[in-house]
């Protein structure tokens, strides 16, 4: 195993954390302990384990955070209610609900209801809006948290061809504004290519960049990756195995077969993901700072 080319998001989340410490004692100095709720609908085994992650980071960092955990048959309307009983609520500066939600509630009406000032996530419409201009008013985490990796692990953007695999509202399309923009100073060229792209892998080999993120468990193969390129794998799959769990997890990259070939390439586990709560505590305190009209940065 080549260790040098592991991109490991571990040291970065540290990074991040240490700057979201220093952030915290500022807004506690001023008497705000920013407060984060999550709400998980249904029993989803991979989201459980997320939620609780959520809910361990925030105690670790001193946060104050709850979970609300409803059963799988809630309604739209009893979540919708949730929602704005909690925009109201002043003691919570963010909410975040779970995704995916079971198949009979609208993701868009449930995310348009969450009050845009409390979006730790970046999904409410404005605030894609603002990220679309160039304006964000909090970045989306995952996409964030590999800007960040990519700017730890000093790897250039600027003039490179990036490719995402996958136009997810949660990480393809924030990726591509993101590393697009000016404003993040990434400053790449990028293509976004999906499932009904023609020829897809005549793309992937032309990216500097290339990251995964179409939730297809080792989808990427060697001979669709150029000589040098960096792979970013944003997949998590369960893949059947007999061990305790009855599961190992793997990426949308076969990493063996993909890891001679790639100058740089994240791991699963262990690339991407520690990263994506990483920038949910950066973004919980960005947005109880401003709701409390306090400089944290
Ligand atoms: N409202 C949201 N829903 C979802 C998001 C999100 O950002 N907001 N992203 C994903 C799930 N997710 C956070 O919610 C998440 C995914 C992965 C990890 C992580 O730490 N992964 C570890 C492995 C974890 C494991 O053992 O299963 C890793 O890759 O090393 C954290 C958070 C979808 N929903």
């Amino acid at each position: 195993m080549q260790k040098d080319k592991l991109l490991k998001g571990k040291p970065v989340a540290d990074h991040i954390y240490g700057q979201v410490s220093e952030r915290l004692k500022i807004l506690k100095e001023k008497g705000i302990l920013p407060r984060l709720t999550v709400i998980l609908v249904g029993d989803d085994p991979a989201s459980k384990v997320y939620v609780s992650r959520k809910e361990k980071t925030c105690q670790k960092l001193g946060m104050d955070s709850e979970t609300l955990h409803l059963p799988a048959a809630t309604s739209q309307a009893e979540l919708l209610q949730l929602i704005e009983k909690l925009n109201a609520d002043r003691s919570t500066h963010g909410i975040l609900v779970q995704l995916p939600l079971p198949s009979h509630i609208d993701e868009h009406r449930v995310l348009l209801k969450i009050d845009p000032d409390k979006d730790v996530d970046c999904f409410h419409p404005r605030n894609v809006g603002l990220l679309v201009s160039g304006k964000p008013y909090v970045l989306p985490c995952t996409p964030a948290g590999i800007v960040e990796m990519l700017k730890y692990y000093q790897i250039q953007t600027e003039g490179k061809h990036a490719v995402i695999i996958g136009r997810s509202n949660i990480v393809g399309k924030p990726m591509a504004n993101l590393l697009m923009q000016k404003a993040s100073a990434a400053n790449a060229t990028v293509t976004v290519v999906h499932s009904r792209t023609k020829n897809l892998p005549e793309f992937t080999r032309q990216a500097d960049i290339l990251v995964a993120a179409m939730g297809r468990p080792e989808f990427v193969k060697a001979d669709m990756v150029k000589e040098g390129a960096v792979v970013i794998d944003v997949g998590i799959n369960r893949k059947d195995a007999d061990n305790e769990k009855g599961y190992v997890l793997v990426g949308d990259v076969a990493f063996d077969e993909v890891l001679p070939k790639a100058a740089g390439i994240t791991p699963v586990p262990g690339g991407v993901g520690p990263m994506t709560i990483a920038m949910l505590m950066h973004n919980t305190l960005t947005v109880a700072a401003r709701q409390n009209q306090i400089a944290i940065d």
